[in-house]
């Protein structure tokens, strides 16, 4: 007798849920989805679509809300071809919005309140189930997007890591930092053996892993995503209200007319407008990366820290523990510089990028502003979080699924991160490259047992009604293999 058959793997019935990203630079709608038969939700979640809505943030439409809904709607008609009909009701469907609207809502609150007033309007139009719109805090943003990188964890599977993360003799398992960098704000997060929280409450996410107790560190700096960087650095460059500026950051002959209303146009620099300036000002590029980083560096404040280290800006940071994925413009920035190849050294990407800096305009002809982008990743890296190449891992996502807050969002918000190890793969395999060269990992490593599972995510989260019910259980892939 014929032995009965499971349902052909293509037919299984898949669960599906929809994060929107509001980003400051734009926005993006990711659709995940999950093996709805597993028990518990127990399958890997993989993303399986992304949509990147035309024109720019929803807090650039301040002045004309209507707009911020209108402009998603493409990217939703989209998700409703692509989630099948019958999943539409149970598709849960979140908006997350992050520094952009986080500005908007400092400098004028109720233009804010409209902004989503309009895109809820507008999602409320589509068949999914709709879970609100909510700007997200810097710590949740950073939070979030290390469960991320720590879900998908196939970080080292194309590098010489590898070995490295199950290094301990109890074969625990090192987890991975995040470094986000957005358009107006950025994020480090990450576990360091010798932080227990007390000495930043605010900068501390605690969680319970397997009886012990672990915290991860994460901050975010509003204003310095590298479009806000941008505007310090010229807000720096234009405090005596001049009509011509020589910047270093820009390729020589590079000339743009700039106005003093629209570049103080953001909380970030706008207690800094210079009295009495003109209208304009022009912008020369010189193409100096030795000068620009001096800029760049001025941006950053050093000098007080009343804690026992701190990045910068007097912000607390414990000692870097790696190895560090970094996404979004790091990505970006670093690969159309070609500098995320791990064989080369500090020394010789900033060679690279003071030549890329130093080419003339005319030989570039578009994208003005990476070298002024490249010069602020670099100097962040190094000078702000303190990484000490080579002997720390930064690892520049290079394809494969996106990474980012969102699918960390999700997990959380649909009680999804699955309470057995995954039984394949999680989403498309990363790649990611080494900038500048994987040598030692600076501090103890966490050792954790056969099993990585975090419960009670406790401190910060506790202390949020959003996180009252949060409970997690995030297995980390290939540890049952070990
Ligand atoms: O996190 P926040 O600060 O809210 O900002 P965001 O979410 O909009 O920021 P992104 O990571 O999407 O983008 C960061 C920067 O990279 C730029 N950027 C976004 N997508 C890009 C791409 O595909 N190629 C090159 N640059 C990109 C974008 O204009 C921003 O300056
Ligand atoms: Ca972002």
């Amino acid at each position: 007798m014929a032995k009965p058959q499971g349902p052909h793997p293509g037919l299984m019935l898949q669960n599906y849920g929809i994060v929107l990203d509001a980003g400051s630079s734009h926005t993006a709608l990711y659709i995940y989805a999950w093996p709805a038969e597993k028990d518990n939700n127990t399958g890997r979640v993989e993303q399986t679509h992304s949509c990147k809505v035309k024109g720019k943030g929803i807090s650039s439409y301040a002045s004309q809300p209507w707009k911020a809904g209108e402009s998603l709607t493409l990217c939703m008609q989209e998700a409703e071809q692509k989630v099948p009909n019958k999943r539409h009701h149970e598709t849960p469907l979140y908006l997350g919005a992050t520094a952009g609207m986080r500005l908007l809502n400092m400098e004028n609150s109720s233009a804010s309140d409209k902004v989503f007033q309009a895109v809820e309007k507008a999602l409320q139009k589509f068949p999914f189930s709709y879970q609100g719109a909510r700007i997200l805090s810097g710590q949740e943003e950073g939070a979030f997007g290390w469960v991320t990188v720590n879900y998908l964890d196939d970080l080292c599977s194309c590098c010489v890591l590898t070995s490295m993360r199950f290094l301990s003799p109890s074969q625990g398992l090192e987890t991975t930092g995040a470094l986000d960098l957005g358009g107006a704000s950025t994020q480090i997060s990450f576990v360091s053996d010798n932080y227990d929280g007390s000495e930043s409450p605010s900068n501390s996410v605690t969680f319970r892993l397997y009886g012990n107790d672990y915290n991860l560190y994460t901050h975010s700096f509003l204003c310095y995503g590298k479009d806000q960087v941008l505007r310090l650095a010229l807000a720096q460059q234009t405090q005596s209200g001049p009509r011509t500026i020589l910047d270093p950051c820009f390729h020589p002959g590079y000339t743009e007319i700039k106005n003093y209303s629209v570049l103080y146009d953001s909380p970030c620099v706008s207690g800094r407008k210079p009295q009495g300036a003109p209208e304009n000002f022009t912008l020369r590029g010189n193409g100096s990366f030795g000068q620009c980083q001096e800029i760049v560096k001025s941006v950053f404040n050093f000098t007080s820290c009343k804690y026992s280290q701190c990045s910068f800006n007097g912000v607390f940071q414990p000692l870097l523990q790696g190895p560090f994925g970094a996404f979004s413009a790091y990505y970006f920035v670093m690969n159309f510089l070609n500098l995320t190849d791990t064989s080369i050294p500090l020394d010789t990407v900033k060679d690279k990028l003071a030549r890329y800096c130093a080419t003339p305009w005319d030989e570039v002809s578009y994208l003005a502003e990476y070298c002024f982008s490249g010069t602020y990743i670099l100097t962040l890296l190094t000078e702000g979080y303190n990484f000490t190449f080579p002997s720390s891992c930064v690892y520049f996502q290079i394809k494969g699924s996106d990474a980012g807050w969102t699918l960390g969002y999700m997990l959380n918000l649909t009680n999804m991160i699955p309470a057995e190890a995954p039984d394949k793969p999680p989403l498309p395999h990363y790649v990611w490259a080494v900038l500048p060269i994987c040598g030692k990992v600076k501090g103890q490593r966490m050792l954790l047992n056969t099993v990585l599972q975090i419960t009670w995510i406790q401190g910060l989260f506790r202390r949020t009604k959003a996180f009252s019910q949060w409970r997690v259980h995030l297995w980390l892939k290939d540890i049952l293999s070990i």
